[in-house]
Parts: structure tokens; C-alpha cells; sequence
């Protein structure tokens, strides 16, 4: 399975990555001036990305932050306004299709553009918009993981520059290694416990919105098994209603508050029916939790949308194995051909 090497090179990736753009980060011009409307601009995985750090945008700079898919960027591009604007784009491969087009446009009205990406060469890079080119080294299978992690504290380093602040976690290598492995325990335990769910619901907030996203993305690309994702309040509000007694509900929680309305929703549940279990990331515990070993320091929690998907990366490719099916590809690997997301190399 090559995606596990990918899962566990994470820790490596996202431990040395912002000092590695530190210097392209320091040369962009869009990144001088603090601005007042943040666009974010991307889809599938990037877009999931660029959402778990939406909140750091918004809070490092006091910038109202929309999220749009390529498609409505083209359909509706931010109108020029007194707002200084930031686009701030992401695609993986850099191939996606729409993405492209949408940066092209951003450039050509003017917006200072910011593209992140993890392929040098690819035809995002030729759009005239400032280019991040992530040095992680390819992902060479269908579902990816690195790259999913590597974009989030991409974005959270363009956070932290437009805010002053420094990224710095470099010496967290240890535990988040300790994070990937003890993630995959728990994946498998999860197996063990649950079998292969009718339907899995990923429940988060603020920046575990994306990764709610993210997980339900990847839980469905690599193992078929039927997923959605929604921001924790939408979810108590009647989306869990949707669950059965062959369901796993995941509710993800960064905060005390958070981790007590994950363990009423998993009270409440269990009286009829439906499986809850908590990531829990906020250090105060609940009967539902995960057993995973997560970074503690506190003035480190605001980068957890970097780590948190770990285990829930893992979790994906369990439910493939338990499932017969090979992890490393998608679960239909054809499609996305078939549906003319991407521009392929050769074209
Ligand atoms: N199935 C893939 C998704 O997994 C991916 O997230 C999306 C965006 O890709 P990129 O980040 O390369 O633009 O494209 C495809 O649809």
C-alpha cells in the first residue's frame, strides 16, 4: 500500500514546509499589504485546504473571507471594489481545469492572485498569477494525502505572514509521528468495531470544517463507502437525522465546548441507534473519543487543520482493505477522465 507511505511522510512535510517557502512567501508582492476581501479559490481537496484555513485568514487579518468554486468564480468574479482583494488559489495538481480558468480571469481583472500548488511546471503556474509551488516531491496515487496537509500549512503560512506572525513546528516531528501511528491504531479499531458503516457523517467547525470536508472526501475516493461532511451546527441542526444503526457518525471537536456538544450528540445517538466517536483534539475527554496522540501546546492548536486528518486518512484506506479494494486507487480511477476535471498531462 503506497498511500501509507504517503500518510507517514506527513509529519516530515508539514514539520519543514513553511520554512521552506518562508523566502517565496517574504518576495510576494500580493502579500504586502494587508487586505480587506480574501477569495479563496479552488476545489475537491484544495478547496477543503484553503477552508481549514479560512478562520486564520479572516482573524490574522480582519478581511472578510468568501470561498468560491472555480465555476461560480467564473460566473461571478468579485467585482473590483475599494476592498484591497486577495485571490488566493490552490490546486494540487495544478491541472484542475476550471481552477485554471478561474486564476486566468482573476489575473486579467487585476486582483492580486496567489496560487498554491504542488506541481512546478503544471499549467497553473503559467497564468501570470504568483506562484507557491509546495517542494513536497510527487504523489504518485489517485487519493492524495500529503498534499492535502501540505496545502493547509501552506495556508496558514500565508496566514501567518499576512498577520506577522510566525509558523514555526519544526520540533513537533516526534509527536506528530506519533500522531500518524497511533492514527492508524485507532483506524483499525474502528474496523473492529464498526465493520464497514452504511454511511459515514463528518461532522467539524472553523477549521475542522475543512477537515470534515476533507476526511468525507477521501473516506469516499479511496473506499467507496457512502460519506458527507457538514459544519457541526448544520449537522445537529438535521443532518444526523439521516443517520441509521448501521452509521458512524464522526464529530470532531478543538474545543471543551465543542468536545461536550460531540458527547451530547453521542448520548443521544446511541439511545437510538446510530455510532458516534469523537476526534477529539481538545484534551478534555468524552466516553466517544478516538485514542489518538495529538500536538498539545496550546499556541499550536490554531495549525491543527494540518494534522487533524491523520487518522481519519488512515480510516479511509481500513474501510478499502476491509472492503477488498486497493487503497492506492480511487474507487472508480477512470472517472475523473471521464468527466473532464483535470487537463491531463498530454493534452
Ligand atoms: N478527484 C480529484 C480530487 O481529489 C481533487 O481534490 C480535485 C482538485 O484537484 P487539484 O487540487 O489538483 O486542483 O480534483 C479531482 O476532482
Amino acid at each position: 500500500m503506497q498511500i501509507g507511505t504517503y500518510i507517514r511522510r506527513q509529519p516530515a512535510t508539514l514539520t519543514s514546509l513553511p520554512a521552506a517557502i518562508g523566502a517565496e512567501l517574504d518576495s510576494f508582492s500580493g502579500l504586502r499589504q494587508t487586505p480587506e476581501r480574501i477569495v479563496l479559490l479552488g476545489t475537491g481537496s484544495s478547496m477543503n485546504a484553503l477552508l481549514a484555513g479560512a478562520e486564520a485568514l479572516e482573524e490574522g487579518t480582519g478581511a472578510s473571507v468568501i470561498a468560491k468554486e472555480p465555476e461560480a468564480f467564473l460566473r461571478l468574479p468579485p467585482r473590483a471594489s475599494g476592498q484591497r482583494t486577495l485571490v488566493l488559489a490552490a490546486s494540487q495538481s495544478g491541472m484542475s481545469i476550471t481552477t485554471i480558468e478561474a486564476v486566468r480571469l482573476s489575473v486579467q481583472l487585476g486582483f492580486p492572485t496567489l496560487v498554491i500548488t504542488g506541481e512546478a511546471g503544471s499549467l497553473i503556474t503559467e497564468t501570470g498569477a504568483e506562484i507557491i509551488v509546495m517542494p513536497i516531491g510527487p504523489e504518485t496515487v489517485g487519493p492524495k494525502t500529503m498534499g492535502y496537509t501540505a496545502t493547509v500549512i501552506s495556508v496558514l503560512a500565508v496566514a501567518a505572514k499576512l498577520a506577522n506572525k510566525t509558523v514555526d513546528v519544526s520540533r513537533l516531528i516526534a509527536q506528530l509521528e506519533q500522531t500518524a501511528e497511533t492514527g492508524l491504531v485507532a483506524a483499525k479499531d474502528l474496523v473492529a468495531r464498526f465493520g464497514v458503516p452504511d454511511y459515514i457523517l463528518v461532522a467539524g467547525q472553523a477549521t475542522h470544517l475543512g477537515t470534515a470536508l476533507e476526511a468525507s472526501l477521501k473516506i469516499a475516493e479511496i473506499s467507496g463507502v457512502p460519506t458527507s461532511a457538514f459544519d457541526t451546527e448544520e449537522a445537529l441542526h438535521g443532518h444526523v437525522y439521516g443517520t441509521t444503526d448501521k452509521s458512524l457518525v464522526i464529530a470532531i471537536a478543538q474545543t471543551e465546548t465543542e468536545a461536550k456538544v460531540a458527547a451530547n450528540l453521542g448520548e443521544a445517538l446511541a439511545e437510538l441507534g446510530p455510532r458516534t466517536v469523537v476526534l477529539n483534539l481538545s484534551g478534555y475527554p468524552t466516553p466517544f473519543d478516538l485514542d489518538v496522540s495529538w500536538p498539545t501546546a496550546p499556541e499550536q492548536q490554531w495549525l491543527a487543520g494540518c494534522w487533524a486528518p491523520m487518522p481519519l486518512q488512515w480510516y479511509g484506506c481500513e474501510l478499502a482493505i476491509a472492503r477488498g479494494i486497493d487503497p492506492d486507487k480511487m474507487i472508480y480511477p477512470n472517472l475523473g477522465r471521464r468527466l473532464n476535471v483535470r487537463i491531463r498531462k498530454e493534452a
